[in-house]
């Protein structure tokens, strides 16, 4: 579920009378997500011939400081055409609001489903278009830091400790020396531009073949854009909980992304490292959240195992998936 916050109909229409969209018709909330709360509204008012948007209530996780780069990032993608939802601003120009002393946005519907078992041509689609969108990105004037690099990832598994770690799963804590091995080692110097760093396949919309929407940015940072390839590897070629490499989907991705922009070589060879450090990211930030959410929560806890065997894939096999 994901609406944590209830709205009423009247604050809704207060809130939609700041926006040049019309009355409000219906508001349904999203039950995908986890982070945010969030309504599809429908108005009786059209921005670029749309009646449908997102309201979005940034309930955790982000800092609402960094809603203009986020936001900002949103309309300068889509301008440059990249299928990215543009923000919707309130007549004054505002991105964001308030309600109730949380922010809210309002921001372009996009159509399209999430895929759960991508094909080929998805995955060479996927691969364009997050390469389309690291160019789009390259003039971007704000920037934002990784706040979830490598050496995070090893302090946060290390601060969890190995007996909290074990409790989780029993191959769980050599997570520890493994992602400080992986941060020691990590490459400097690769190309960069904003990326998304979070393209799991539940962040992209789709039509048949056609890729319709990137969402969920709010974790995009100024980082490697191959680190991005290899978070979109790791999200999107394995099955079975990671246990299975779908090679064909892993190539597919690489040559839809080069297909738009080539990797140099040096890039090239980073790409075992650079997948083994994104399994990481995910083992070490979904330990993180297992060890801090309780198990009846309302939020579906992420298994860090899942990404652990996706690390161990990388290492031993890295180089023959990327070769
Ligand atoms: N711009 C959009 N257009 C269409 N659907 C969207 C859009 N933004 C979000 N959604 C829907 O809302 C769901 C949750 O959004 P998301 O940003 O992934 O939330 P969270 O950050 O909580 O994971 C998505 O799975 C999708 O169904
Ligand atoms: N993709 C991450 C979780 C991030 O959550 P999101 O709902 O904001 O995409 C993972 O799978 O661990």
């Amino acid at each position: 579920m994901a609406v944590y916050t209830q709205l009423s109909a009247e604050t809704l229409g207060h809130l939609i009378a700041h926006y040049d969209v019309g009355g409000l018709v219906s508001a349904k909330g999203i039950a995908e997500g986890v982070s945010n709360s969030n309504w599809l509204l429908e108005t009786t008012g059209s921005v670029a011939n749309g009646t449908r948007f997102i309201l979005t209530m940034y309930e955790r996780r982000i800092d609402t400081s960094e809603l203009p780069f986020f936001l900002g990032l949103l309309d300068h993608l889509s301008e440059r055409g990249a299928p990215v939802p543009r923000t919707i601003h309130d007549r004054s120009g505002g991105a964001s609001r308030e309600i109730d002393d949380k922010a809210v946005a309002l921001i372009e519907f996009l159509p399209g489903v999430s895929v759960d078992r991508p094909t080929p041509a998805q995955a060479f689609n996927v691969g364009a278009v997050l390469a389309q969108m690291h160019l789009a990105a390259q003039d971007f004037p704000m920037r934002r830091a990784n706040d979830l690099g490598p050496d995070v990832s090893a302090a946060v598994l290390a601060d969890c400790g190995e007996a909290a770690l074990a409790d989780i799963a029993h191959d769980l804590p050599a997570a520890v020396d493994a992602a400080r091995v992986v941060a020691d080692g990590w490459p400097q110097g690769l190309p960069r531009s904003i990326i998304h760093s979070d393209l799991f396949p539940d962040n992209v919309l789709m039509l048949g073949d056609t890729v319709s929407g990137l969402i969920d940015f709010y974790f995009a940072c100024h980082d490697a854009m191959a680190y991005d390839l290899a978070v979109t590897h790791a999200a999107w070629s394995f099955t079975d909980a990671g246990r299975s490499f779908r090679s064909e989907i892993g190539q597919a991705l690489v040559a839809g992304y080069e297909s738009v922009r080539p990797l140099d070589a040096v890039e090239r060879s980073a790409l075992p490292l650079l997948a083994q450090g994104a399994a990481m990211r995910f083992v070490s930030s979904r330990a993180q959240d297992w060890i801090e959410t309780p198990a009846d929560a309302l939020v579906t806890r992420k298994d860090p195992m899942d990404f652990m065997r996706r690390f161990a894939f990388y290492k031993h096999n890295g180089a023959k998936a990327f070769g």
